[in-house]
Order: C-alpha cells, then structure tokens, then sequence
C-alpha cells in the first residue's frame, strides 16, 4: 500500500477539524487552502460540504462500529469516508487516503487500524445502508426556534432541501432569456438564470464579459421589491458583495453601496468592474450615515440560516447567544435606515434568515412605532400565493420549488414613508 493521499482529501478533514472542533465558517477556514491547486481546493471545499451534509448519516453508519467516538480528527477521517464510501467513492482509494492520511499524524497515526477496519466494513454495507437512514436533522439550537415558527413538517421539507444542496443561480445585467439560452440554463419565473450542474463559475460564457453575476433566486428579490428605480437615488446600507447593488446599478438607480467592512467593499468593486456597472462606493458604518434618498435597501446582517443549502457548516456552529446581538442590531439599523428615506421614499428590509425575529418581527415592531409607514403588496414578477407572509411582507423558504431545486430562506418587506 502507498503512503500517498489526496492532498483534496487531506484538505477536507483539515477543513472539517475547522468547522466542527474550532467552530469556523467553512468559506473561512477555506481561506487556508491557498497553497492548493484551484481544482483540489474546489474539491477539498465539496468534499467537506458533502460529509457536513451527510454527518449525521456518516454517524449513524459508523456508530455500530465504534465502542465509543474516537478523538476529533480521526471521527473526522471517519466521516469523510464514510460519507465518500456510501455515495459511490471508489472503495481502494477513500480507503487507503483515509488510512494513510490518519498515518500522516502524530496524534492519529495510531489509530490507522481501526480506520482501516471500519472504513473496510463500510464499503460493503454504507451504500445500501445510506439510502434508508433518514434526511439529516438540523441540531436542537435551530430546529426548536423553527418548528415552533413553522411546523414540524415544514422543518422536515427545509431539511430535505437544506440535504439536496443548491443549484447554480445567476441574476442577468440586461437580458436574463439571451443569458439563459448562453448558459443552457433555465429561466425562472422571477427572472433568475439558473444552472442544475454548473462547473466552474469562472469559466462559464459571459463571466468575463460581465455579463451577469452569481446570486441565489431568493436573494435576488429585496431588490426587486424596490420597484422601478430608473433615475433614483438609492442606498444600499450593508452592500458587499454588492449583489444587489448591481441589481440596482443595472436597473438605472443611482447607487450609493455602504458596508463596514473595506476587504468586503473591495469586492463590491471587483463585480462593479467586472459587469461593467456604476455605485458610489462608501466605507462606513450604518448606523452612522446621514443623507436623504429616494429608496434605502437594507441588507442587514443576520444569521444565514437561510443559506444552509450553500453553507451546510452553518448548523454545526452553535450561534447562540450572537443570534441575540444580531436581533438588536438589525433593529437598531431598521430604525436608522427609515430616516435617510425622504418623505415618500421606499425602503425594504430583508434578511436571509429562517427565524422570525430576524424578519417579521422587526417590520411588526417598526410599524407600532411609525404611523407614518405603510407596508407595500410585494410586487414583481414570478411571485406566488404562498410566500406572502400573514403581515404583509415576502417569506421565502429553502422548501418552495423543491420541483426546480429550491431557493434560499430569505424575509423581505417594502415600506413607504408617507
Ligand atoms: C447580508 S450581508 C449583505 C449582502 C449584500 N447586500 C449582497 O447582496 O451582496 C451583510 C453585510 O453587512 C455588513 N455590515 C455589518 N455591520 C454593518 C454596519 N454596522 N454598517 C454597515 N455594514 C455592515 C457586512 O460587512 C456584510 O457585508
């Protein structure tokens, strides 16, 4: 037996030591894979997004070979094979990479064995086995606060989703039916592009060109929302990576894109350049920016809970008490944001989260407070009966289009200042 492996496979279980021992987000721990080939880092990323996805299956396949959990990097080398062994990895390679990268540590060399043993076992059985376990639950920190939202059969259906991954979404700068047809992709009722098996983003027809740019069906409504903004002056409060910012520009809206962060903002400008397309660039806090517009988008940051699809490592980090200080935050940015709308100017707010007190509830408090707000119908096309929210706003779930293969979890709502 060789002592090589696959550095995409090394990678994976580095990157899932990352996520479910250190509690990072996967795109952040990603950022250390930089001296990897692009295509193994490409791989390394899905193979640790797969096993995220499967864990709990992966767990449940390995439980009645293991007397008790064996240390934090070795169960990752588990799982990952285990993962791998039962959606159709070839057996002698997970195998003998998984063995070989256990002896490749000091701490796990001893544990190759067992590894070998059980991984072995596996390859018989996990295949068979893994179709009839049950679609991975979310932990008890998310799935209580969403079954009391929403259902338990609703919870089950996100689940479902959430295990299914996330097609390609691709919004157009001008012509999303030329976009689609260069693509091969198909056009969806709300105007997004969408590609079943995509590939490399970079490489697909009219990157380079500019011509449209990646963003999920769902997040590609607040924008929408805001109606025709030919000519206006709109803020876009917490704007990187500037995907609606270049809904915006692309819709003839005079931009102005704010966010915090400068390394964010940075890439507000590369998709700016990119695509060809026009904002007023502003490093800056919201909560701290004075001006008067037309229409204000507020973007705010929350939990992502809606993008579990995208970012399967997100359940397995505990947010907890964060979730909290986000629920003020938004708030707090809510209240500012409706006073930098002129007298009859639009906002809309929006979060990608599946928690109500992130979405909700905030419009709910906001118009106890503000006779002079009115809430606007949900206007734009593609639009269907069922995501309009009992308050008046647009509640979108991983669960809709399960039959075109879903759509982040998002809640929005446009309000007009009288
Ligand atoms: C949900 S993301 C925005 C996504 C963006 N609207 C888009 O469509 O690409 C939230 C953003 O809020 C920014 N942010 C967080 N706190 C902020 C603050 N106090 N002021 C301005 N931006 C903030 C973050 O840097 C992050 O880029």
């Amino acid at each position: 037996m060789s002592n090589r492996y696959s550095p995409a496979r090394k990678a994976a279980v580095d990157l899932l030591g990352l996520v479910l021992n250190d509690a990072k987000r996967l795109g952040e721990a990603a950022s250390k894979l930089n001296e990897l080939a692009p295509a193994d880092r490409a791989a390394a990323l899905r193979l640790a997004a797969d096993t995220l996805r499967g864990l709990e299956r992966a767990d449940r396949l390995l439980k009645p070979h293991l007397r008790k959990a064996p240390a934090g990097r070795v169960m990752n080398i588990l799982r990952l094979g285990a993962v791998e062994l039962a959606t159709g990895g070839a057996a002698h390679g997970v195998v003998n990479d998984c063995v070989n990268i256990a002896a490749a540590g000091k701490r796990t060399a001893g544990m190759r064995g067992l590894i070998n043993a059980v991984l072995r076992k596996l390859a018989a059985e996990a295949p068979e086995k893994w179709q009839v376990l049950r679609v991975p639950r979310l932990p008890k920190w998310l799935r209580g606060p969403l079954v009391d939202a929403w259902g338990s059969d609703a919870v089950t259906a996100m689940e479902a989703a959430h295990f299914s991954g996330a097609p390609l979404d691709i919004s157009a700068k001008h012509d999303p039916a030329a976009v689609a047809e260069a693509l091969g992709g198909t056009l969806l009722p709300t105007g997004t592009i969408r590609l079943m098996d995509a590939g490399q983003v970079t490489a697909l027809p009219g990157f380079e060109a500019g011509d449209w740019w990646v963003q999920d069906a769902a997040a590609a409504m607040p924008a929408r929302l805001l109606g025709d903004v030919r000519g206006q002056s709109v803020l876009d409060l917490c704007a990187a990576p500037g995907g609606k910012t270049l809904q915006l520009a692309a819709a003839g809206a005079e931009v102005t894109a704010l966010d915090l962060s400068a390394a964010r903002l940075a890439r507000v400008e590369e998709n700016l350049s990119r695509t060809g397309l026009r904002a007023k660039l502003v490093e800056g806090d919201a909560l701290e920016h004075s001006g008067q517009y037309d229409a204000v988008l507020l973007d705010a940051p929350c939990s992502a809970t809606g993008t579990i699809r995208r970012h399967p490592d997100l359940p397995h980090i505990q947010l907890g008490e964060k979730i909290g200080a986000l629920i003020e935050l938004q708030a707090a940015m809510l209240a500012h944001a409706i006073t930098l709308v002129k007298p009859g100017g639009r906002l809309v707010f929006a979060t990608c989260s599946l928690l109500p007190d992130e979405g909700e509830c905030h419009i709910e408090d906001m118009l106890a407070v503000h006779p002079e707000l009115a809430l606007l119908k949900p206007e734009s096309a593609g639009i269907e009966a069922t995501w309009l929210a009992p308050d008046g706003g647009l509640r979108l779930r991983p669960d809709y289009w399960s039959d075109k293969g879903g759509m982040d979890g998002f809640y929005m709502a446009a309000l007009q200042k009288a």
